[in-house]
């Protein structure tokens, strides 16, 4: 068994919003393998995003520990935290939110080159290239306004956005939600191939087990700030058992859920 990529123990966040506390994460442990997609699904509210950002660091958890590629992930400060920073990317449903809105797509896709310095400037234009290729648009969209392109396309742009990193680990929170079904598929289809490609790690969030369970070897459930049960993914499907588990797998037509062969 390698070691793992991501072992997160116990992690609490509390929020006090109105006078009310809301446990956002109630003692939340989890696992992730090299090169393998985790899904994580549960209703609204269930904890799914703070999950992810609490960690990506973009939120501090209230208690428990992480860690990345070896090292406390919590505890690293200063040069070395700058530097690991870029072993776990995101991607938003929306990228609009996540973009500066007067950006061309070379200047999104230029930008992680830089702060990493993973490329000099001279070296930008031709990997800001290579990047829209491997993510299936052309090389001259580099000259486009993130306005100008569709919903797929700008997901498209935020999975090359990622990429540029050259991270380990991958965290998608519900990236095809807003998407068409005919788009879903292309862009779900996009997300499994770099994975083989690239040997990337993936945290896959969604709220439909019918998306989760295309991309995803293994599935968890929230419920109320807990991961209340985890297994392979046809294990699950097929025999949840969890009441949060039964209740998102009825959510599902039966059809959608077959898996592919
Ligand atoms: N900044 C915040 N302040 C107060 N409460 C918050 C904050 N962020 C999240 N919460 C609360 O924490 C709980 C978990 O929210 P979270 O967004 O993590 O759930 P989720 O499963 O991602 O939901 P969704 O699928 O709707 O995005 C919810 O009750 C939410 O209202």
């Amino acid at each position: 068994m390698p070691e793992p990529l991501l072992v997160a123990q116990n992690l609490c966040k509390t929020f006090t919003s109105r006078g009310r506390r809301v446990t956002a994460l109630d003692d939340v442990s989890l696992t992730l393998a090299p090169g393998e997609t985790l899904g994580l699904v549960g209703a609204s509210g269930s904890g799914k995003s703070t999950l992810a950002r609490v960690l990506l660091r973009l939120l501090p958890a209230d208690a428990g520990a992480v860690r990345l590629l070896g090292e406390d992930w919590f505890q690293l400060r200063g040069r070395a935290l700058r530097t690991r920073r870029r072993a776990i990317q995101m991607v938003f449903q929306d990228p609009l939110a996540a973009f500066n809105p007067r950006a061309t797509i070379g200047g999104v896709l230029a930008d992680p080159l830089r702060i990493h310095a993973l490329a000099d400037r001279a070296a930008r234009p031709m990997q800001v290239g290579a990047l829209l290729e491997q993510v299936g648009l052309p090389a001259s969209y580099a000259a486009r306004s993130i306005h100008e392109v569709s919903g797929g396309e700008r997901q498209r742009v935020a999975i090359a956005r990622a990429l540029a990193a050259r991270p380990s680990l991958i965290v998608f929170d519900e990236p095809v939600s807003a998407l068409d079904q005919s788009i879903r598929s292309e862009i779900l289809r996009l997300i499994t191939e770099l994975q083989k490609s690239e040997g990337l790690t993936y945290l896959f969030i969604a709220h439909d087990l019918a998306v989760v369970r295309l991309v995803s070897h293994r599935v968890a459930i929230m419920e109320s700030g807990r991961i209340v049960e985890t297994g392979p993914t046809p294990q699950i499907i097929d025999n949840p058992q969890s009441s949060a588990g039964r209740a998102l797998v009825a959510a599902v037509p039966r059809l959608a859920l077959r898996l592919p062969s």
